[in-house]
């Protein structure tokens, strides 16, 4: 099956919603026009690392940004997958990944289960408790946030699980963009699966991201890469050469279950 994917790589304005729902709108529309199925956005698009203010920024699932979103699905008939911060009932914050659908649904949400210390989000967030995977109409895809890339377990479970691909919004500094780009090729060919990251460009206080978006197919080809600049990017991916990479190289049937759990 063929799915088409855009990658909003954007250069989010810290603390400011309005101004990077306007950017996301302008993305979704760029992707529309390009006859994308699915948009995916980066890590907390719409606020930045600005978790201090989380109490002021953070909206409830469905409310809010979500809502924001959710309107920009329905009106360019486009999925779209982002994390931002997010508040439940208790008034704890996470950083909650929504596939969005078009028609006024959400498909599922995801709040990063691995917590980035060096952005201070353990002192802010809450983890995650589960790992969520979607039943999307192209296949079941797992959900990952930005420093879960550095956990191959979770992207094994999903792949034990029956997912097709992982979707990862990022915030990911240019100073480790070696890692990035190893860890994303890695998992997808690891697991025969298809990665699909979004990550963030231009400078929040001294962190500077590192773009470098990108689709990586089971192979390890990587049919689209963004630079470092704001950008969407767009490639067409066939989930059909899952099956093929599989056949060719079995690694789930020469797995070694009897001495490691996966
Ligand atoms: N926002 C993040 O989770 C950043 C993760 C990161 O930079 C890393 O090196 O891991």
């Amino acid at each position: 099956m063929k799915l088409t994917i855009s990658l909003g790589q954007m250069d989010i304005v810290p603390g400011d919603p309005d101004a990077n729902i306007a950017k996301a709108s302008q993305m979704a529309r760029h992707a529309s026009d390009a006859g994308a199925d699915v948009l995916v956005l980066p890590e907390l698009w719409s606020t930045g690392y600005v978790l201090k203010r989380a109490g002021e920024l953070a909206d409830a699932v469905g409310h809010g940004v979500f809502a924001e979103v959710q309107r920009l699905s329905d009106e360019h008939a486009i999925h779209i997958v982002g994390s931002c911060l997010s508040k439940d009932v208790s008034n704890q914050y996470a950083n909650t990944s929504v596939w969005t659908a078009p028609g006024g649904r959400a498909l599922g949400q995801y709040n990063k289960l691995h917590l980035f210390r060096l952005m201070h989000e353990d002192q802010f967030l809450k983890p995650g408790d589960r790992p969520v995977l979607i039943d999307s109409p192209w296949g079941k895809a797992g959900m990952a946030i930005c420093y879960d890339l550095r956990f191959p377990e979770l992207f094994s479970s999903y792949a034990t699980d029956g997912a097709i691909m992982v979707l990862i919004p990022a915030q990911w500094p240019k100073v480790r963009v070696e890692h990035w780009k190893t860890l994303l090729r890695a998992r997808a060919i690891e697991n025969q699966m298809f990665v699909i990251a979004c990550n963030c460009v231009g400078q929040i206080g001294p962190t500077v991201f590192g773009g470098h978006s990108c689709v990586i197919d089971p192979w390890g080809e990587i049919p689209i890469q963004a630079g470092d600049q704001e950008e969407v990017v767009t490639t067409v991916i066939d989930t059909d050469q899952i099956d093929d990479v599989r056949a060719r190289i079995p690694v789930f049937s020469d797995r070694r279950t009897d001495l490691f759990q996966f």
